[in-house]
């Protein structure tokens, strides 16, 4: 199929290789012309166990409205996204349209958008993007999607390619799948961030692991209804099988980029504040991780 994939980061990349390896024509969408122009003269190198993987791509560094694609994959980061609305507004309605973000922010825009087959997901892969064109598979995960709006059937060729480095899982509730991991990331990417450790930290530190504790029982007041499925064992275990890895959180404040604090730690503070329940460490973390923005001069 001809898939369209908008970004060109570290999971667009990952995405577009992925893709391209599973049989299906991938055009990727950059923000910057050298990117694109690279991307279309070498292709994406893919590296992951020690090896290299090359896939050949197209690339432009504009939308094209009229370029035929069955289906477009939205990789920019949450805050990235408003300014792309006018454009994905545009595309044709026909087309189904997956969004890939952590955090719950763009839940509105992706029930406002007119197209009548929208999906949100989650990504349990790590990546890293090391050049224009390079990209490191640190981690492999699910895909999960889910439909907010029309039939997973408009993308039932996602399920027909399958690779066991790849796999991709359909959900039917796309607000419990999203919230799962909103939970997940409130909790790791928060304290990873703050004290800037990686992941396996949060279990082996015993002061870091009672602070995990006491911030999972204050954000699983808001998210009660998860506390079958999200039990604090199932946090314990994510750090643990994802020890090695530095949080996106983390990631972005080591390499002094903009943070997806609000979409990810905003979201269950105003979650919070709506259900009038306070979130006292949370609210402390928060503001912490903006002060540290404020700090290096990327926000105000
Ligand atoms: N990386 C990971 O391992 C994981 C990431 N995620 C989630 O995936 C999302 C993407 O993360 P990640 O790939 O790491 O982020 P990156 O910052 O690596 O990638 C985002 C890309 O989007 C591009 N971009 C921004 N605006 C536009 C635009 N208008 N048109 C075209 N391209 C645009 C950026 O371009 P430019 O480079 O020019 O700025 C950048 O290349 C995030 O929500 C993250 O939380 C989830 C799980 C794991
Ligand atoms: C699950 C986790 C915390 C893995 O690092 C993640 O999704 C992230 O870093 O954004």
């Amino acid at each position: 199929m001809k898939i369209t994939v908008i970004g060109a980061g570290a999971i667009g990349l990952l995405f577009a290789a992925k893709l391209t390896q599973l049989g299906h024509n991938v055009h990727l969408i950059t923000r910057q012309k050298d990117q694109s122009d690279d991307l279309k003269a070498n292709g994406i190198a893919l590296h992951a166990d020690q090896n290299t993987n090359w896939s050949d791509v197209t690339a432009s560094s504009y939308i094209e409205r009229e370029k035929e694609s069955d289906c477009y994959i939205v990789t920019v980061k949450q805050y990235q996204l408003s300014l792309l609305y006018p454009s994905l507004s545009s595309l044709p309605v026909t087309v189904p349209i997956i969004f890939i973000q952590n955090g719950m922010s763009h839940l509105k825009m992706a029930e406002n958008l007119p197209h009548h087959h929208v999906f949100v997901s989650t990504v349990e892969h790590g990546a890293e993007r090391l050049s224009k064109n390079a990209v490191l598979h640190n981690g492999v995960g699910k895909w999960k999607i889910a439909a907010v709006k029309g039939k997973s059937e408009a993308i039932s060729f996602f399920a027909e390619k399958r690779a066991d480095s790849f796999p991709i899982e359909f959900h039917d509730d796309y607000y419990a799948l999203l919230a799962e991991k909103l939970v997940k990331n409130t909790l790791i990417n928060s304290l990873t961030a703050l004290f800037d450790v990686k992941n396996g930290e949060l279990i082996t530190n015993p002061h870091l692991h009672k602070l995990l504790h006491s911030l999972y029982d204050e954000v699983m007041q808001v998210f009660f209804d998860l506390r079958d499925s999200l039990s604090f064992d199932v946090i314990e275990s994510l750090c643990k099988s994802t020890a090695a890895n530095s949080s996106s959180m983390r990631t972005d404040v080591s390499l002094n980029r903009p943070t997806e604090v609000e979409a990810i730690i905003g979201y269950t503070l105003e979650k919070g504040r709506k259900m009038k329940i306070k979130l006292p460490l949370l609210n402390f973390i928060y503001d912490s991780i903006l002060a540290i923005e404020y700090r290096e001069g990327i926000r105000h």
